[in-house]
């Protein structure tokens, strides 16, 4: 799915009414019987609606369905607010078809005052009072309204975005003044802010109601972000020949593991070789050796001099893939030795956990990383690597697209929905996963399984989309059997031949 700035989605509106051809009165009417028919699926004809319409198309669409639901035999109110007595053409001409209806049980104009109703918990809110056209904080009349109505005890449900929220950036607007909605009805596509973090608390459930915008606006208009699906990766997925051998199936390093993290070691490599390389190296310090070979017999061996930590760079031109970073402690010496090794290493490399510490401590460094690195930071460890937190996700998000054009390599946020960032500053962010994978090592199977699916001969891109997607998808079909309390990071390495198979199929 494409997500399309608030300007685009404007622009799509427009393009719709004028090719399809369709009057926008019309495309209102078509958007608040979906809106309608979605709201019938969760509430019964017994529940009070409140309607609280703006002046825009939002408060347009609002109007719509409040006509809707009284016809349906709802018991509506409904508030307009029109303080500065200007509504959109749409947004009249609905007042005027609802007051003509004379089906909802109360209307009232708001040009001045206002006090608000009584909101019970059996009351449903229908928020609609602004959408994709707003362009600053709510303020005044209308924030104390939204903090009336959160602090309530209704049910809400918001029209194409909870009121108050942006499309994109929310960094600098004022949190209580958004409505946090039960249930959001999006129309036809979702809206950046939706995939960030620190906004699904204003979303509740989110559904996408596709009211049929127009589809060549759709397939032929650039985006810089879009949300990965199945269908996007099925034709990305390899399929192995008869007669290969493990020789032509790539061979991935892993360099991984300090005293007391060879689990690390472990999860990174047994989730490499479930992704199908052919052969997996692992090199790490000489106290992991008996639970190595114990825990993943299928690798080779490599190690180090020193018994506890990373010490040295090794020789890497035969291998098709590296992998660095989990578990491998932060001393000086091995910071060193890994600058080292990612100077030396010709093939692609994936740096992770502590590989990325080690860098975020030696800032200079960044500068000598190679064209097309793969980094796979969760967000603490990208505010780190940065040296500043970031007080927003769309602030966090925009300086990872920023690190990932400036070093033309490719930053993998992680989290939620993981983002990843291109060098040509596209963002592809993940649809998979779930909170099951919120415990340990979860991190480490991705980058094992990224190390996979580059040495068996992916480019960066799609290592890094189709890794996470099956990633997440592996947690996903491993949370239907196991439940989400209980998963671990081994689960997910376990079901990652089920999330193959579904994509080979
Ligand atoms: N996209 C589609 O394809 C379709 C879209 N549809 C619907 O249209 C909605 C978008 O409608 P929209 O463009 O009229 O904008 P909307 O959100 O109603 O707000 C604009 C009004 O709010 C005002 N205003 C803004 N910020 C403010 C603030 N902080 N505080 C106070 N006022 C503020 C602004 O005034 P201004 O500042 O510009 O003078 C203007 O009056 C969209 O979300 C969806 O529901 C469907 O009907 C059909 C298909
Ligand atoms: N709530 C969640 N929903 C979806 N995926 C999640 C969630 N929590 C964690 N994950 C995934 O699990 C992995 C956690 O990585 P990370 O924090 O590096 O773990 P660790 O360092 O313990 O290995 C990431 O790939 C992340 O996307
Ligand atoms: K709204």
């Amino acid at each position: 799915m494409k997500i399309f700035t608030a300007a685009q989605i404007h622009e799509l509106d427009n393009y719709t009414i004028e090719h399809e051809p369709v009057k926008s009165i019309d495309l209102m009417e078509r958007a608040a019987k979906a809106l309608t028919r979605a709201i019938m699926d969760e509430w019964t004809d017994r529940t009070p609606v409140v309607v609280f319409a703006g002046p825009g198309n939002n408060g347009g669409d609002a109007l719509a369905v409040a006509r809707m639901l009284a016809e349906n035999h709802y018991q509506v109110s409904v508030y307009l607010f029109n303080i500065h007595d200007k509504l959109s053409e749409d947004c009249a001409a609905n007042k005027e078809r609802l007051v003509y209806a004379k089906k909802v049980s109360h209307f009232t104009e708001i040009t001045l005052n206002f006090d608000p109703p009584e909101l019970t918990p059996e009351t449903l809110v229908v928020d609609g009072l602004f959408g994709s056209g707003i362009n600053k904080p709510l303020s005044g009349g209308f924030a104390s309204l939204v903090r009336y109505i959160n602090q309530s005890p209704a049910k809400v449900v918001s029209i194409d975005m909870p009121s108050g929220l942006m499309c994109e950036d929310n960094t600098y607007n004022v949190r209580q003044n958004i409505i946090r909605a039960d249930l959001t009805l999006t129309l036809q596509q979702k809206k950046l802010s939706m995939m960030l973090t620190d906004c699904q608390q204003y979303l509740g459930r989110l559904r996408v109601l596709d009211i049929r915008l127009s589809p060549d606006y759709i397939r032929d208009t650039e985006v810089s972000c879009r949300i990965q699906e199945e269908t996007d990766l099925i034709p990305c997925v390899r399929h192995r020949g008869d007669f290969v051998h493990k020789g032509t199936m790539g061979h991935a390093l892993i360099i991984a593991g300090s005293y007391g993290m060879s689990g690390a070691a472990i999860l990174a490599t047994r989730a490499c070789l479930r992704s199908g390389a052919g052969k997996v190296t692992v090199h790490t310090p000489k106290r992991n050796y008996g639970i190595m070979q114990v825990a993943v017999p299928e690798a080779v061996l490599q190690m180090d001099r020193e018994e506890t930590y990373f010490s040295d760079s090794v020789e890497s031109q035969d291998y098709d893939a590296l992998a660095i970073g989990p578990g491998l402690g932060q001393s000086e010496n091995s910071a060193i030795a890994l600058i080292g090794q990612i100077r030396r290493t010709q093939c692609p490399i994936v740096v992770d956990a502590d590989g990325l510490n080690m860098l975020a401590n030696h800032q200079a460094w960044m500068q000598q990383l190679p064209l097309g690195i793969i980094m796979t930071p969760h967000p603490k460890e990208f505010d780190r690597l940065v040296g500043v937190t970031s007080s927003s996700d769309y602030e966090r998000l925009t300086k990872a697209r920023q690190l990932a054009e400036h070093l033309q390599g490719y930053v993998l946020l992680k989290g939620h929905y993981s983002a990843l960032c291109k060098p040509d500053g596209h963002i592809v962010f993940n649809s998979t996963g779930n909170s099951g994978m919120a415990t340990a090592g979860s991190g480490d199977v991705l980058t094992g399984i990224i190390a996979g699916l580059l040495a068996r001969g992916y480019d960066q891109a799609t290592a890094c989309q189709l890794g996470m997607y099956l990633h997440g998808l592996a947690g996903d079909l491993a949370v239907r059997d196991l439940g989400k309390e209980s998963l671990i990071a081994s689960d997910i390495i376990n079901y990652l031949p089920k999330a193959f198979l579904r994509l080979e199929d």
